[in-house]
């Protein structure tokens, strides 16, 4: 009965006896009454408490999990079964859940540790972790002791945080510094940092340092209906054994043999894990297919981790099939295991092999392993992100025209005088006759240029992977010179010997951060020291891309062999003393050179040896417009621009000579019989016709161009129409020969490379290196070769084998080309 209720009734039977009685012995009598009645209720409440508590025990366990939340189906009551959400909730948030996703708390929920249950529907929560099928792993699972508050408190906080419950202990590994490549570049992130934003990490790329992937547990994965990728598998696997210095023996594993894929798809085996998985293409069923539909599962599955594959060092895939009788589907499965590994938080290590079996296919696997297993060795970073319309929207790439600019009246211009301190220091050590380096390490310039993507080699050239480099390694299109001239954009390094030019032109987009001279007067590095180092840093750049989305293998590999030197980027190449032995040493490897100059050195364009063709830039037709135009340093400009077309006609016409206009509107396409005056003087074998790019505009650049300065493609067209026209009015033999309407770029050919009705703009590369070699004078006649169908002008230009993508709102609907729409040809492009 309620104590209160007691306390009436009592009063109530004992008022008369007061009453009665009165006084003291009324007294004593309500004492009396009070220790025999209420004590012993005043000492109950606490187990009233408990009592009340305990109540909803009586139904037993009110979620409907099937039993898979750790207690049979026998267990749970019909009562109750209204506060289940049948197994369709989160269960990421463990307050609200039910153990297979419940959504509403009851007072019985945190009994469920007691089973070992993550009670979060997970697969895994640490070793306690039943599955999401309601029992623990191994001993755990008999672990049938009550929880301690301690336990109930982690699992709760397990439930809570459901992705950092499954990141793996954090070792002393961990703590280290990581390098993570974004879109903006490079900086370094510590593993704290990284904890916090691994949300963002994820889609960024680390180094894994020299040690982490040579110390990696390679697991080679394969899944075979008739052996041959099991045959292959075992070839990566045996090629990989014999790496020097890997750690551990690579293991083999069949993908259709693998009872719980979970053990490998969403926990990984052990922390240093590296997959490679050899997959072949079937379409038909195969139980390949059963693979990659469990992978999406687990992408899709909102119980999971949705990165779990973020605990691997890395991983790769490669393909088998056949491209002959498959064209379309050829190593389709290859593709879409790249994509849910790399969607499941894998960060792929090297491209997606795809490789033919019907000829050498074993032969292409081991090439391939063997090359996997030296970039395993390998400390370069790996991008894994890489996004054209970011990464160099203001440079585009290519070459320059050999112009530079320190942007006058920019804060960061380096000028002659400049160069190394200030002008007084300058000053001084010309008299004192110091010669200082161009680009000094600790400088702003150097920092300025690395920072813009160059790599520095010595102190005073630079190279840059060109975003045309980049994208034909991705299938996403060949620059303008694939379509013209038959290069291999891939296969092409971007170089300067020299970072500091003589010129400071308007749509130079080097945003003053060069250094500008009329002479060269700096500390001069070898040309075999700097092609050596060039390459190395090529390659090292090339590398960054084997982790990047699409890049093809083939063309990645080859991209280590490289065929072209465009000798422009920035800067006047034909300022470095050596030039014309830094060519020579590139073709003794076999590396075709494009150079370019900007017609004011007229000494050393006479002297220069023979390079595979020869570039001088024409930006604009008259004396006034080209003071404008290229801001020149020499006060005789004009004169040296002429004498240097006349050195073209003369010394220099056994080379393959191209004129390069770069039309921008407002500065140079009004006086077309000018530039035909050009023409005449220095009758180049081409003439090359590109509209301006427009590089965007900044502080540091004040005369940067805008849209307004950007011809359309009709426009350009129609000067080139004109300016042909007036070629022949003079009775020059010039015509239209091939185009890449992409770039906006018209080739203008004399009539001499059309042989047999055909145009032959494009140059025969091992007859010009064979001509070389064998000692005997040539000419550009020697090593032309036909120009393909497609690059004919009128057809466009878009090379086959590529994947022409569009950019939706970047591309101007206009016609004419932004440097952040797709990949392009920089003004002054060789
Ligand atoms: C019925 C059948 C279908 C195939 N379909 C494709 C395909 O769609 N794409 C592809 O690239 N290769 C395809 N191939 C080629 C196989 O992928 C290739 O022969 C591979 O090496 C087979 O690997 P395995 O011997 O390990 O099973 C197919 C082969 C067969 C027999
Ligand atoms: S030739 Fe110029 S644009 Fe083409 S890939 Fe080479 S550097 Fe890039």
């Amino acid at each position: 009965m309620d104590l209160k209720v007691k306390i009436y009734v009592t009063l109530g039977v004992l008022s008369p006896v007061f009453l009665y009685m009165g006084g003291r012995l009324s007294i004593l009598v309500v004492i009396w009454t009070s220790v025999v009645l209420f004590l012993p209720e005043l000492l109950k409440p606490k187990e009233v408490e408990k009592e009340q508590k305990v109540e909803p025990k009586k139904k037993d366990h009110v979620c409907k999990c099937g039993g898979k939340n750790g207690k049979s189906e026998a267990a749970h009551s019909d009562e109750g079964k209204e506060e289940c959400c049948g197994g369709k909730g989160t269960g990421v948030n463990g307050k609200e859940c039910c153990g297979k996703g419940g959504k509403k708390k009851v007072e019985v929920e945190p009994k469920k540790p007691k089973d070992g249950c993550c009670s979060s529907g997970g697969k895994k929560s640490g070793k306690k972790c039943c599955g999401g099928k309601g029992h623990g792993h191994g001993k755990e699972t008999k672990d049938t002791k009550e929880p301690s508050p301690a336990t109930a408190q982690e699992w709760d906080s397990l439930t809570v945080d459901f992705t950092n419950a499954f990141k793996p202990a954090k070792t002393s590994k961990a703590k280290k510094t990581v390098k993570v490549f974004g879109k903006k570049g490079m900086t370094q992130i510590s593993s704290k940092q990284e904890d916090s934003n691994s949300g963002d990490l994820i889609k960024s790329a680390f180094t894994v340092s020299n040690d982490e992937l040579l110390n990696s547990d390679i697991y080679v994965f394969y899944s075979s209906l008739q052996g041959s990728a099991e045959k292959a598998a075992g070839i990566v696997q045996e090629k990989l054994k014999a790496v020097e210095g890997l750690k551990n023996e690579p293991k083999l594993l069949n993908l259709d043999e693998i009872d719980d894929t979970d053990k490998y798809f969403v926990d990984v085996p052990s922390e240093n894990a590296l997959y490679v998985l050899v997959v072949p293409s079937y379409d038909v069923d195969c139980p390949l297919d059963y693979f990659i539909q469990t992978l999406e599962e687990n992408f899709n599955d909102h119980r999971l981790d949705r990165f779990p594959l973020r605990k691997l060092v890395g991983y790769t895939v490669l393909g088998l099939g056949d491209s002959e009788s498959w064209p379309d589907k050829f190593c389709y499965q290859a593709n879409k295991v790249d994509y849910w590994v790399s969607h499941l938080g894998g960060r792929r290590i090297f491209p997606v092999g795809k490789i033919c079996m019907k000829y050498d296919g074993f032969e292409k696997v081991g090439e391939w392993a063997e090359l996997l297993g030296e970039l395993l060795k390998d400390n370069e970073p790996i991008l894994y992100e890489y996004d054209e319309n970011v990464d160099d929207s203001e440079e585009d790439g290519d070459d320059q025209d050999g112009s530079d600019e320190g942007g006058e009246g920019s804060d960061q211009e380096v000028d002659l005088e400049d160069v190394g301190g200030k002008e007084s220091d300058s000053k001084r050590n010309e008299n004192s006759l110091e010669v200082k380096q161009m680009i000094a390490k600790d400088s702003p310039t150097y920092r300025n240029l690395t920072k813009q993507g160059y790599r520095i080699v010595g102190s005073h050239s630079g190279v840059k992977i060109c975003r045309w480099t980049k994208n034909e390694l991705r299938g996403k299109g060949s620059c303008y010179k694939k379509s013209l001239f038959n290069i291999a954009s891939s296969r092409c390094m971007e170089l300067t010997p020299s970072l500091a030019c003589s010129s400071k032109c308007v749509f130079c987009w080097r945003h003053g951060t060069n250094p500008v001279s009329k002479n060269w007067r700096w500390e001069t590095d070898e040309p075999e020291f700097i092609l050596e180092n060039a390459l190395a840093a090529h390659y090292s750049m090339i590398k960054q891309m084997r982790g990047v989305p699409g890049v093809i293998a083939d063309r990645f590999i080859n991209a280590f062999k490289v065929a072209h030197c465009a000798l422009s980027l920035v800067g006047e190449p034909i300022l470095y003393p050596y030039i014309s032995k830094f060519v020579e040493l590139l073709h003794e490897k076999d590396i075709s050179s494009f150079l370019v100059c900007n017609a004011q050195h007229p000494e050393s364009l006479r002297s220069l040896g023979k390079v595979t063709q020869l570039y001088v830039s024409i930006d604009a037709s008259t004396k006034d417009e080209l003071r404008k135009v290229d801001r020149p340093l020499y006060k005789d400009f004009w004169e040296r621009m002429m004498e240097c077309l006349d050195i073209i006609r003369t010394t220099q016409s056994h080379q393959r000579t191209v004129f390069r206009l770069t039309l921008v509107k407002g500065f140079n396409m009004g006086d077309i019989s000018a530039y035909a005056d050009l023409v005449q003087r220095g009758v180049p074998c081409f003439i090359e016709v590109k509209g301006a790019t427009f590089s965007g505009s900044s502080k540091d650049n004040v005369n940067a161009l805008t849209m307004q300065n950007i011809p359309f493609n009709e426009e350009c067209k129609d000067f080139v129409e004109n300016f042909v026209a007036e070629l022949k009015r003079r009775g020059l033999p010039y015509d239209i020969a091939a185009e890449h309407a992409h770039s906006n770029c018209v080739l203008i050919a004399d009539t001499k490379f059309k042989v047999d009705g055909k145009w032959n703009t494009h140059i025969d590369f091992a007859k010009f290196f064979e001509l070389l070699r064998s000692g005997e004078s040539f000419t550009h006649m020697d090593y032309m070769q036909e120009t393909p169908e497609w690059a004919l002008y009128g057809n466009g230009g878009f090379a086959p084998g590529n994947v022409r993508v569009a950019h939706g709102d970047r591309v101007a609907n206009d016609g004419r080309v932004d440097a952040a729409d797709l990949p392009e040809i920089p003004v002054g492009a060789v």
